[in-house]
């Protein structure tokens, strides 16, 4: 099942806060994630995918069928939350069953199925505890059999591990995942999590102000970012303003830098991005972009340090990662220096 979204725009009734022409498909067995800063619309997408929310303009289909006119009920969509959104008075089995019960499956049968479901997200053993006695943790893998019980055309995560600790949405992440691949479901997730996004998803769609900035792959929005925004959302980095002074040189102002310039015409207006793991430190006297300076800030992340290194007259200091930070120097190959038109 493909699901597909075609110029969508949406405005809540009254004010100017919605979704602006939106565009993008996700494939059959696909996981994308949608990420962007609080009050980009992630939500508001997921509502309008899900029918819970309607009167928007453009297309929302689903391996071809317009959804438009179509009730929740009828889309065939599973969902999961973040506030799990079982039901209390049901035991867990009676919670996964729940979407077949309303599809009036025989009830040996819908037995049989949420049973399945429940082995499938390791709470086989759980079937008539009280969901009260389960943790977030758990609670989340019933909320995940539920929406799969109903063999959905397509599965809606809304920020399905922001509220569980650490430890458990790091093993979570990977048993969903593993999971939706399994039932080769068709999936949108969204999370405010950029780590959870770039592991879990096949490709990754950036939204802000109701708008699809970027949708890519993880490694090519990390590596290739369309703008400042996204590079600013994706990642740590470094990004500086700077022109384009030669075929292969642009000028920081303080330093000039080697870059792969593209086709941009000298004196164009540019910005730098550089990602911390890019940055080496105390490279050989002499060597390509080299810049002297001093370690700022150090934070000690165990493999690695994250440091600022302060370049005399650059408005703000490189960010790096290694081992160790650099004593005098930085240096960055130019084909780490990536420019971004402003
Ligand atoms: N029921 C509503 N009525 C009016 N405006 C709304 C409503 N729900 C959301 N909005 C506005 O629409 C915009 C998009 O909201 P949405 O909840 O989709 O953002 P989000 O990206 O999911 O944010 P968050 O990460 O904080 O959950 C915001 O400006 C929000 O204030």
């Amino acid at each position: 099942m493909s699901l597909v979204l075609d110029q969508v725009s949406y405005r809540y009734p009254g004010t100017t806060q919605g979704l602006h022409d939106i565009s993008l498909d996700v494939r059959t067995g696909e996981l994308v994630a949608v990420i962007g800063p609080s009050g980009s619309g992630k939500s508001t997408l997921l509502k309008l995918v899900s029918g819970l929310e309607t009167g928007h303009s453009g297309r929302i289909a689903l391996d071809g069928e317009d959804l438009s006119n179509k009730p929740v009920h009828q889309r065939h969509i599973g969902m999961v939350f973040q506030s799990y959104a079982l039901f209390p008075h049901l035991d867990v089995l009676d919670n996964v069953a729940y979407g077949l019960k309303l599809r009036k499956m025989p009830a040996a049968e819908r037995t049989r199925r949420a049973q399945e479901l429940l082995d499938v997200v390791g709470l086989g053993d759980y079937a008539q505890r009280a969901v009260a006695q389960l943790s977030g943790g758990q609670q989340q893998r019933v909320a995940l059999a539920r929406a799969l019980a109903i063999d959905p055309r397509a599965l809606l995560l809304d920020e399905p591990l922001s509220a569980l600790d650490a430890s458990v949405r790091g093993h979570l992440r990977d048993q969903i995942r593993a999971i939706q691949q399994r039932f080769n479901a068709t999936t949108l997730l969204v999370t405010h999590d950029q780590e959870e996004a770039l592991t879990m998803a096949d490709r990754v769609a950036v939204m802000k102000d109701g708008r699809l900035l970027q949708i890519a792959a993880p490694r090519e929005l990390y590596e290739r970012p369309a703008s400042r925004a996204v590079a600013q959302f994706v990642g740590l980095s470094t990004l500086l303003p700077a022109t384009v002074c030669a075929s292969d040189r642009v000028d920081l102002g303080f330093a000039e830098l080697a870059a792969p310039t593209g086709s941009r015409r000298p004196g164009a207006a540019v910005h730098v991005l550089i990602r911390p793991e890019h940055i080496q430190g105390d490279p050989p006297a002499g060597s390509l972009n080299r810049l002297t300076g001093r370690a700022g800030a150090q934070r000690f992340l165990g493999a690695l340090t994250r440091y600022d290194f302060e370049v005399p007259g650059a408005s703000r200091p490189f960010l790096a990662d290694s081992a160790w930070p650099a004593r005098e120097a930085i240096g960055i190959a130019p084909e780490h220096v990536r420019l971004l038109d402003d």
